[in-house]
């Protein structure tokens, strides 16, 4: 039988062609943060952006938010125009949770501004809570919590109105070695089970091999795309992760990237 209603596998959920982001009026010197970038994400993809210090993976994730306009080129989500809050969480390097509410009341406001009737908040912010493995922990003040709690109620904001794409901005780089490991593998585990499409910046090649299932590797001066690694690491439910930082291939990976990161046109 046809199927003329199957959906287009190949459609992207995120689409950006020749994005430029200029910073400053005419007037002033301008600032070109990024130049003629061209970037498609598929939905359920985990898409890494690795690359120096400048090089615009923060504007290209704020375009993406719907933070930023471009300057020029287009940037479509699901087809559309990005709008802040609409279709995408968003979790930055800093938890930014509101020090005056407790941890449930960050979470009942976040669900109240997705539309979320009060009577079913309490339920949500507990469902949201247990898949961040902070359950039981609503009435908490967030200032009680460590760095690694605070950024997993973040994730969990971010996921309140069940975004079909989460955007993190380096969301572990304050955290220390073995928060980050729990948190990455959580991370990775959580967008699985969810399907969730995930665009993630980082510094770190070990990390953008460990969660990518493709890396996106850009330049600065002006800031673009220069080269793209796709990670074809088995990493399902129960993989031993440890095992597979140890790896062979994994440090293949790791070093190809790093070498990517270096190359003339990619360094600062
Ligand atoms: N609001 C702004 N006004 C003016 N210039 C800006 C603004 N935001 C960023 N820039 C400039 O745009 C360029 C790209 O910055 P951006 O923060 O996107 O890079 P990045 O790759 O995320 O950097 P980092 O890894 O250091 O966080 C930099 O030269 C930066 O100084």
């Amino acid at each position: 039988m046809p199927r003329t209603e199957a959906p287009d596998e190949d459609a992207a959920l995120v689409d950006l062609a020749g994005v430029a982001v200029r910073y400053g009026s005419a007037r002033q010197r301008q600032v070109t943060a990024l130049d003629g970038v061209d970037l498609r994400i598929r939905a359920g993809e985990f898409v890494v952006l690795v690359g120096p210090s400048g090089c615009g993976k923060t504007s290209l994730l704020r375009v993406v938010a719907g933070f930023e306009r471009p300057s020029s080129g287009t940037a479509l989500v699901r087809g559309g125009a990005p709008r802040p809050g609409a279709g995408a969480g968003v979790v930055f390097q800093q938890p930014r949770l509101f020090p005056w509410r407790t941890v449930g009341g960050n979470l009942g406001f976040a669900l109240a501004r997705h539309g979320v009737p009060r009577a079913e908040r309490a339920g949500r912010i507990a469902e949201l809570l247990e898949r961040v493995g902070l359950a039981g922990t609503a009435g908490r003040r967030t200032w009680e919590l460590s760095g690694g709690q605070q950024q997993r109620v973040a994730l969990a904001r971010a996921l309140a109105g069940e975004p079909e794409l989460l955007l993190m901005d380096e969301p572990f780089a304050a955290l220390d070695a073995l928060t980050r490991e729990r948190l990455q593998e959580e991370v990775r585990a959580l967008a699985g089970r969810l399907g969730t499409t995930v665009l993630f910046v980082t510094h770190s090649a070990e990390e953008a091999v460990l969660l990518g299932s493709r890396v996106v590797v850009m330049a600065a001066g002006p800031g673009r795309v220069v080269a793209e690694l796709p990670v074809d690491l088995d990493r399902g439910p129960g993989t031993d992760v440890p095992a597979l930082r140890g790896s062979a291939e994994f440090a293949r990976l790791r070093g190809r990237l790093t070498e990517l990161v270096r190359l003339p046109g990619a360094a600062v």
